[in-house]
C-alpha cells in the first residue's frame, strides 16, 4: 500500500469508530476486508488510528470536525506532514484537500484542547497530579513504550536479552524494576521469538511489573481480579508463593493456564465459592477495574468514552472489591490495592474510604507511578490490620 492508501484506510477505520465500533474491532474488520494489506501496512494504519485517538481534540480542531478525513488531516497537519504528498487522489490515496480544508485555524488557546482532554477531566488531572498534570496529559499523546518482563524464575535478565537479540529484538534495562526490559528494536518480532515462545519473557508494562515487585514474598496469594493474568504470572516468579487467580468474569482468565504453562509456573484458578472455602490468604491483590487513565496511551478511546457516571460506578465497584477482599485476608496478611488510574477518586480516595469503613486497617504504603517513557501510570497501596 502507498502512504496515501494507508491514510485512506485509517480514515475508513476512524469513520467506523465514529459509527460505534471499538477501535480494535474496526481495525480487525478493515484487516479482514483488506487481504492485500501486509503486516507493515496493518501496523501503519493502526499507528495512524491510535495517533489520532490520542490527539483527537487537536486533530478535530485543525481538521474542522470529527469525521475520519478531518481527523486525519488535522492530525497530520499538527505533525507537519506533507499533506499534498498524501492526499493526491491517485490510486487509493484520499482526494486532494479542498480550499476550505486548507484554511487551518490558529493553534488552540484553551488548555483542555491543547492537552487533548475532555473539559471535565482537567480538574481531575489537576487534583491528582498538581504541577505534573500537564506533563501527564502530554505524555498520553505519545506512544507508550513496549516492555517485557523477564521470567527470572527461569532465566537471568542478561541471558534473556541475548536470546531476544538472536531473534532481532533489541532491549535495554528499564529502571522501574530489575526484571523489566524496554524494547528498542524489533517489537513486532517478539511473539515469534524463542524467548517469548519458550516462556522466558512476557509482554508487560514496566510499572505494572513494579507494582508486583513491591509486594511481600512467599505465602498463599490470591490475585482477586486476575483478568488475563499479567500480575498473577509476575507474582508467580517467586517460587515460595502459592498463587490462586480469581476473576468475576472467568472468561478473562481463559489464556492463563496456557501462559502459566509456557512460563513454567503453577497458578490455580478458582471461582468465588472456592476462593472463600480456601481462604484466607497471606496476600490478596486487587488489581481493580478502573478508568485505565494511566494506560490511555495504549487504549486512547477510554479518554473520550469515560463519563462522570461511569467513574462513579467504577469507584463503587472498587469499594465493593476492597470490602470483599479484606474478608479473604489473614489477620497478619496484606491487602494490596492497585489501579492503572491517575485519578485521586480511584486511588487515595478509595483507600481513605476503606479505612473509614474499616478503622481496624491501616495503609502501610502508597505508591504512584507517573506516566513516563519507561512505563504507564499506576497506583498501589498496601493495607494491613492494626
Ligand atoms: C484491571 S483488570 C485486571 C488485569 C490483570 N490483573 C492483569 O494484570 O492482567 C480488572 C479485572 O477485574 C475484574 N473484576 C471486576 N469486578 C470484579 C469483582 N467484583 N471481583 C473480581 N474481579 C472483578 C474484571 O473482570 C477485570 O478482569
Amino acid at each position: 500500500m502507498t502512504p496515501g492508501a494507508r491514510v485512506s484506510a485509517a480514515i475508513e477505520v476512524l469513520d467506523a469508530i465514529a459509527g460505534g465500533l471499538a477501535a480494535e474491532q474496526a481495525l480487525t474488520r478493515w484487516a479482514r476486508q483488506s487481504r492485500f494489506a501486509g503486516s507493515k501496512d496493518r501496523a501503519a494504519v493502526r499507528d495512524h488510528v491510535f495517533d489520532v485517538l490520542r490527539q483527537k481534540r487537536t486533530a478535530a480542531h485543525y481538521g474542522g470536525s470529527e469525521a475520519g478525513r478531518a481527523l486525519m488531516i488535522g492530525m497530520l497537519h499538527g505533525q507537519k506532514a506533507d499533506l499534498d504528498a498524501l492526499f493526491t487522489g491517485e490510486g487509493h490515496a484520499p482526494m486532494p484537500l479542498s480550499e476550505e480544508e486548507r484554511r487551518f485555524p490558529q493553534t488552540p488557546e484553551d488548555r483542555a484542547t491543547n492537552l487533548n482532554l475532555p473539559d471535565w477531566l482537567l480538574p481531575l488531572f489537576d487534583t491528582a497530579l498538581g504541577e505534573k498534570a500537564d506533563a501527564a496529559a502530554l505524555a498520553l499523546q505519545e506512544r507508550g513504550p513496549i516492555c517485557l518482563r523477564v521470567n527470572t524464575a527461569r532465566i537471568e535478565v542478561a541471558a534473556a536479552q541475548e536470546l531476544l537479540a538472536e531473534d532481532g529484538v533489541q532491549t535495554r534495562a528499564n529502571p522501574l524494576t530489575a526484571a523489566a526490559l524496554t524494547v528498542t528494536e524489533g517489537p513486532r518480532r517478539i511473539r515469534n521469538s524463542r524467548a517469548f515462545i519458550d516462556g522466558y519473557v512476557e509482554l508487560q508494562d514496566a510499572a505494572s511489573q513494579a507494582v508486583v515487585a513491591g509486594l511481600p514474598l512467599g505465602g498463599r496469594v490470591l490475585d482477586y481480579c486476575a483478568g488475563g493474568g499479567g500480575k498473577a504470572l509476575a507474582l508467580a516468579m517467586d517460587p515460595s508463593r502459592q498463587i490462586t487467580a480469581h476473576d468475576i468474569d472467568p472468561r478473562r482468565m481463559s489464556d492463563l493456564p496456557l501462559r502459566a504453562e509456557r512460563a513454567g509456573v503453577e497458578i490455580s484458578i478458582a471461582d468465588r465459592e472456592q476462593v472463600v472455602a480456601d481462604g484466607p490468604y497471606d496476600l490478596v491483590l486487587c488489581d481493580a477495574p478502573c478508568s485505565g487513565s494511566g494506560a490511555w496511551r495504549r487504549a486512547a478511546e477510554g479518554k473520550w468514552t469515560l463519563t462522570p457516571d461511569r467513574l462513579t460506578e467504577l469507584t463503587g465497584i472498587q469499594d465493593q472489591i476492597l470490602d470483599a477482599a479484606a474478608t479473604l485476608t489473614t489477620a497478619q496478611g496484606v491487602l494490596a490495592y492497585a489501579t492503572c488510574s491517575l485519578f485521586r477518586e480511584e486511588n487515595e480516595a478509595r483507600v481513605d474510604a476503606f479505612l473509614t469503613r474499616h478503622p481496624e486497617w491501616k495503609a502501610t504504603r502508597m505508591d504512584r507511578f507517573d506516566i513516563t517513557s519507561e512505563g504507564d501510570g499506576f497506583f498501589v497501596a498496601q493495607l494491613t490490620r492494626d
